[in-house]
C-alpha cells in the first residue's frame, strides 16, 4: 500500500499510509481509538473510496483490478455481522452460494475449525460475542482466501474468547499459510498474536512493518516501543 489517503468532510481520516504486508505475516495494525485503522481497512477492501494512493493485493491493483484483488481476500470489518435468525450452518450455507466450489464438507470442516460443530443447528442470535466472531471468521474463510483482514477481532471478547480467536489465527497462519492483516488498539494482543506491527496515530503512520522479535531486542515490550515511538513523533 502506498500513500493511501482518505480525508472525511470533517477533516479527519488518514494520510499517506504506506506499508507492505508479506505472505505469511500476521501483521498487526496498532493504534488508539480513532487513529484511522478502520478507515484504512475500509479503503483496502473497497468499502470506502480512497482519495489518493495505490493498493496492490497479491499483485492486483485495487483501482483497476478490484475483483481479481478481492478474490483472495476474506474480511471482517467493524462488526462481526451474522444472520441472527439463521443457524451457524445456515449462515455458512447461505453465504456459500456466492462462491464456486464450496461443498457441505467444506462447511462442516469450517464449523469444526472454529469450534462450532456442537452448535451447528443453533440460531446465531443466541451465540456469545466470541461465537459470533468465530462464525464470522468461518464465513470469511469460505472462499479459502490467501489474505484475511480483521478489524479488532478480539474486541469485546472475554479471556477465553480472546485466547480461542488468537490460537485460531495462529493455526490458520501456520497450517494453512494464510496471511493476516489485523487491527487492534490492544498492544499486548498484538504482541502475543502478530509477527510484525505498524503503528498508526492520529491518521498518520508512526512506524511501519517492523518485526516484533526485533523490537523486543531493544525494548522490554511492544508497549514500551509504542510509547517511545508515539512520543518521538511528538504525539504524547
Ligand atoms: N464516516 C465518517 N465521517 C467522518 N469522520 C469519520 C468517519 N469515519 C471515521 N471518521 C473519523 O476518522 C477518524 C478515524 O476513524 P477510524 O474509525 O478509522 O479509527 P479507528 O482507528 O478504527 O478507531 P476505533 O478503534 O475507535 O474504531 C476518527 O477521528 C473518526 O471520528
Amino acid at each position: 500500500m502506498a500513500g493511501l489517503t482518505k480525508i472525511y468532510k470533517n477533516g479527519r481520516g488518514v494520510k499517506d499510509i504506506t506499508f507492505d504486508v508479506y505472505t505469511g505475516d500476521i501483521f498487526g495494525f496498532l493504534g488508539p481509538n480513532g487513529a484511522g485503522k478502520t478507515t484504512v481497512m475500509k479503503g483496502i477492501t473497497g468499502l470506502n473510496t480512497i482519495q489518493k494512493g495505490n493498493v496492490r493485493i497479491l499483485g492486483y491493483d485495487l483501482n483497476f483490478q478490484f475483483e481479481s484483488a478481492m478474490r483472495n481476500v476474506g474480511s471482517i470489518i467493524e462488526t462481526a455481522d451474522v444472520y441472527e435468525y439463521m443457524s451457524a450452518y445456515e449462515n455458512l450455507k447461505f453465504v456459500s452460494r456466492f462462491y464456486k466450489n464450496v461443498n457441505e464438507e467444506d462447511i462442516d470442516n469450517l464449523l469444526e475449525l472454529v469450534n462450532l460443530t456442537k452448535y451447528k443447528q443453533e440460531k446465531a442470535g443466541k451465540f456469545s460475542l466470541g461465537m459470533k466472531q468465530r462464525l464470522a471468521l468461518a464465513r470469511a474463510l469460505l472462499p479459502n482466501p490467501k489474505l484475511i483482514i480483521l478489524d479488532e477481532p478480539t474486541n469485546g471478547l472475554d479471556i477465553e474468547g480472546t485466547v480461542q480467536m488468537r490460537n485460531l489465527i495462529k493455526e490458520l497462519a501456520e497450517k494453512r499459510k494464510m496471511t493476516f492483516f489485523i487491527s487492534s488498539h490492544l498492544v499486548h494482543e498484538v504482541e502475543l498474536m502478530c509477527n510484525k506491527v505498524a503503528i498508526i496515530h492520529e491518521g498518520r503512520l508512526v512506524n511501519s512493518g517492523i518485526s516484533i522479535e526485533s523490537i523486543k531486542k531493544d525494548f522490554n515490550s511492544l508497549e514500551d516501543f509504542y510509547l517511545d515511538q508515539v512520543k518521538e513523533g511528538g504525539k504524547v
